[in-house]
Order: structure tokens, then C-alpha cells, then sequence
């Protein structure tokens, strides 16, 4: 028998009031993928972890989770965990405390939570040394982190997180895509919101663009990347007055205005919008003349750039 899809959606629907928070949203997310959900604020992203989560019900649509159609009942589907905003954990227990806690909310017996499963939880998610210590304490990191573990606990086939890496530092993230990445290879589906395209890069083999409420995107990150747009590059020379003489005299290139991106003035850096071809050509140019480069690299990602024209688009049209 094939193994159903982690996650099918079709139509989906969620209003609050006059908010159409979700419109007709199609979501797959098949067994072992880790699918990245992104948008502006507002775009609807919560909203759909949610649903997944059961913490509300759609207004329309259909949704399937591991191959069950969702009732209009408020739980989670067998075989889903997560958190959305922030995990919820009690200040005055200890982290271990907190996922005994929830163990026996959850009414896990040892078999398959007991101290065991939460010292291996806490270990997976980088815990160990803090696991005696009280919550209220604990850093938003760790807190991420905790949430995470509690999470872990069920050994869901099915995990939705609301941004995991928010306020992890650069070791945590690691740590963190670590796990996920182990998960998935091990078969369960992944779905988590982040603000951030490297982190999905880093993570994630499909994305779903959401903005205001609509699907802009949904697929494989190499697809959002491939499309051929003009890019802002910095350019860093040993000499940024020659190099200004070149792009003005090179088909194809515009000089971009630093505060106009949001940058930093550095005489050195000159900043120039082009497509790949004519960026080429100038470097060509700029070498030919003896200038040497010290620095190129796009402003903002090709991800980042794709993700801001779609959304762009949206957000003038709402
Ligand atoms: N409980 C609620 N009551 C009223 N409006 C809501 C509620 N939850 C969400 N909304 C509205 O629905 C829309 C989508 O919100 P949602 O939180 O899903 O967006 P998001 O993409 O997660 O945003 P962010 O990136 O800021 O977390 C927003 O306009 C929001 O104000």
C-alpha cells in the first residue's frame, strides 16, 4: 500500500471576522520532506500550522493528515505535534518536570515516554546540562528548543513548528537543523514557518509562499531560484571610480542608489542591477582594465529576491 501524503489541502478557507486570514490554500507535504512555509506578516502562515495542528478548524476546503480527512473536531490528528507562536511550558518546573508534565497530559505511559524518552529528547534537542534547572529562567532559544523536545516526545509522523529557529543563536540553529534534518531522513514530515529564506535553504526541499491568504509559490526551492531576474550586486574594486566609468558604459547594467537598498554608503562598493550576462561582461570589462575585484555578490539572495517579487506584487494589490 503506498504510504499516504504527511499533509493534503485543498481549498483551504479560514476568516476571522472580515479577515480572510487563508484563500483556497493548496498545501502537499509528503512522508520525509521538510516543507517551508513563508510570507510577509500576516500572510497567513500560523493560520495554516494551526489547522494542521488542530487548534482550529478551516471554513472550507479539505484537508487530510496522514491519509485522514480532518473533522470538524479542535485535536490533533494522531501522529501530529508541534507548537505554533511559542511552545507552552510552565515557569516554575524544570525542563524535565515540564515534559513529565506534558507525558502525562498526553497520557504516555514509560513504554514510550518515560524518563528514557525524556532524557533522549532533552539530549536530541541539546538540553541535558539544563534539564534540572526551572524554565522561567531559559533563554528563547531554549525555550524553542524545549518545545521542541516536547514535540519529540510523541515521535509524531507529522511535526509542525512556527518558526523553530527564532531566537536560537548560530550553534543552536545548528543543533536544531540537525535534528530536523535526522527526522526527516528518518520519514517524518516536517512543516515549519520562518521569515528566513537561508534557513529554508538550509532546510527545506519545497516552500509554500503564502501572502495575504493566497499560495504565490509552492515547490522546489531550485524553481523559486531559477527564474531569470534582474539582481542588485555589490561590486567592491581597487578602483571604484573606473569601475563607476565601466557600468555606466556597459549595456544592461543600471547603478543602483546604496540608501535606496537600505545600505550602508561605501565609496568602495559600487551597486549595480543587472541580469547574470551583462554582470559578466562588466567583470570582464573591469579585469581587461586592470582593475582587480575584490568583492561580488548579490545584495539580496536570488531566494530572497524571488520571495520579495512575489510578494511585492501581493502586498500592492491588496
Ligand atoms: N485569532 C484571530 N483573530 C482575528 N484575526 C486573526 C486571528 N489570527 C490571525 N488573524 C489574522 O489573520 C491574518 C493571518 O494571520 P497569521 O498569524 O496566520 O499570519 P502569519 O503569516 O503567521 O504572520 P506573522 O509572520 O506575523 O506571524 C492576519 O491578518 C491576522 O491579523
Amino acid at each position: 500500500m503506498d504510504t499516504p501524503q504527511a499533509v493534503r489541502a485543498r481549498g483551504i478557507t479560514k476568516c476571522f471576522g472580515d479577515v480572510v486570514a487563508l484563500d483556497a490554500v493548496d498545501l502537499d507535504v509528503t512522508q520525509g520532506q521538510i516543507h517551508g512555509l513563508v510570507g510577509p506578516n500576516g500572510a497567513g502562515k500560523t493560520t495554516l500550522l494551526g489547522l494542521l495542528l488542530g487548534l482550529a478548524v478551516a471554513d472550507g476546503g479539505r484537508l487530510e493528515i496522514l491519509g485522514t480527512p480532518v473533522e470538524r473536531a479542535l485535536a490533533a490528528p494522531d501522529g501530529v505535534a508541534g507548537f505554533v507562536d511559542a511552545p507552552g511550558l510552565y515557569p516554575s518546573l524544570t525542563a524535565r518536570q515540564n515534559l513529565a508534565a506534558l507525558a502525562a497530559l498526553r497520557g504516555l505511559d514509560s513504554g514510550t515516554a518515560g524518563s528514557a524518552g525524556i532524557d533522549d529528547v532533552l539530549a536530541e534537542v541539546g538540553l541535558t546540562d539544563v534539564a534540572d534547572d526551572k524554565t522561567r529562567g531559559f533563554s528563547l532559544g531554549m525555550r524553542q528548543r524545549l518545545g521542541l523536545a516536547a514535540a519529540l516526545l510523541t515521535r509524531p509522523r507529522l511535526l509542525v513548528l512556527d518558526e523553530p529557529a527564532n531566537g536560537l543563536d548560530p550553534a543552536g540553529k545548528r543543533h536544531v537543523h540537525g535534528v530536523l534534518t535526522r527526522l526527516a531522513a528518518d520519514g517524518t514530515a516536517v512543516v515549519l514557518s520562518s521569515h528566513r529564506m537561508d534557513d529554508l535553504e538550509a532546510l527545506c526541499s519545497e516552500v509554500t509562499i503564502l501572502a495575504t491568504g493566497r499560495v504565490v509559490f509552492s515547490g522546489p526551492l531550485n524553481k523559486l531560484a531559477a527564474e531569470n531576474r534582474e539582481l542588485d550586486y555589490r561590486l567592491r574594486t581597487s578602483d571604484p571610480e573606473a569601475a563607476r566609468r565601466l557600468a555606466a558604459g556597459t549595456a544592461g547594467i543600471r547603478i543602483s542608489d546604496h540608501t535606496g537598498l537600505g545600505l550602508r554608503q561605501d565609496p568602495d562598493v559600487l551597486v549595480v542591477r543587472a541580469l547574470v550576462p551583462a554582470l559578466d561582461e562588466l567583470v570582464a570589462e573591469v579585469v581587461r582594465s586592470g582593475v582587480a575585484v575584490r568583492e561580488l555578490a548579490p545584495v539580496v539572495s536570488p531566494l530572497e529576491a524571488a520571495f520579495l517579487a512575489l510578494t511585492e506584487h501581493q502586498e500592492a494589490g491588496r
